[in-house]
């Protein structure tokens, strides 16, 4: 996990230490550095950013040795998390009944298992989730979402095949009312991000269910694609969180900073396997961790 990047700190941290910190040799470096980070997945303009502050650090003696550049890092890349503001669908949760989410990305991500994952957390924590099957477009994503609620024993709220998904997200939603569920977890389409009939469907479902949140799912094996992704959606529907998946297999780690600066809107979790249980909440100072050598 994060291998990539990490070598990327590492070989930049100990060839900065190597040139004793030398003004002129240092700004190669650094622009070396910044076409590092990009390859590994961090965006252009947050790469560049970096840089720049690093220049302006160097300039001005505040980094001056290892401990002083290592210490740089993270606290600019930390910087970037702690500027959105986090959200906690637990506790926002136990302040509304049914509490509604929107799961929103496109096909292949882990968007399904996600939402079963989700629902599993919820579960666990003593609510009573209830999973929706909006995509109707697809057949196979209605089955796929049944099957894990029979693996899960989360009930599944199924629209027919070719049905109006606002109209069967809306059904889930005063069925979960007078059932006395608590979360009400809305899978939805994700066919071809560029779909304008998607973005209309999704707005639809959004109108209807008004959702207190709306969370993408990307999958960080694909890099670019998930930010692009990020930024897309945001700019359709407007997303309020993001979860990212398939991490335990991604080595370039730039994605989740990525996706910080491109939306400003937090990383809430994270697919660390294919089990019900691998979704873990995203730990900034734990990400930090693994991606940054340790002295
Ligand atoms: N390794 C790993 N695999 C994951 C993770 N999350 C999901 N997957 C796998 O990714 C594959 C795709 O997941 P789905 O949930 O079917 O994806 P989806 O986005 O619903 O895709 P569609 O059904 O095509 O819309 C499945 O084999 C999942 O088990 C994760 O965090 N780590």
């Amino acid at each position: 996990m994060f291998r990539r990047i990490k070598k990327a700190f590492s070989k930049f941290i100990d060839k900065a230490s190597s040139l004793l910190f030398s003004r002129e040799q240092l700004l190669d470096l650094i622009d070396e550095f910044k076409f590092e980070l990009v390859s590994n997945d961090v965006a252009y303009d947050v790469a560049e950013e970096i840089a720049a502050k690093l220049v302006e650090a160097v300039e001005n003696k505040i980094v001056k040795d290892k401990e002083t550049l290592m210490d740089f890092l993270k606290k600019t890349i930390k910087s970037y998390f702690d500027s959105v503001e986090p959200i906690n669908i637990f506790y926002e949760a136990s302040k509304t009944k049914p509490y509604i989410i929107v799961f929103l990305g496109v096909n292949g991500v882990g968007k399904t298992t996600t939402i079963a994952k989700t629902a599993v957390l919820f579960k666990e924590k003593g609510f009573k989730p209830l999973m929706v099957a909006a995509d109707t477009f697809r057949a196979g994503a209605q089955e796929q979402l049944r099957v894990h609620g029979e693996r899960t024993g989360i009930p599944v709220f199924m629209g027919k095949y070719g049905a109006d998904p606002a109209s069967i997200a809306f059904d889930a939603i005063r069925h979960a009312e007078t059932r006395g569920y608590d979360v009400v977890l809305i899978d939805t389409a994700g066919r071809m991000h560029t779909d304008s009939n998607l973005v209309d469907e999704l707005r639809k479902i959004i109108r209807v269910a008004k959702p207190h949140r709306k969370i993408l799912v990307v999958d960080a094996l694909t890099g670019n694609d998930a930010i692009e992704q990020a930024v897309f959606f945001d700019k359709a529907v407007g997303v309020d969180a993001v979860i990212v998946t398939k991490v335990d297999a991604y080595e370039q780690g730039g994605v989740p900073l990525s996706i910080v600066y491109s939306i400003r809107k937090p990383i809430i979790m994270i697919g660390v396997g294919q089990g019900y249980k691998d979704l873990k909440p995203f730990n900034i100072d734990e990400f930090l961790d693994k991606i940054l050598p340790i002295k």
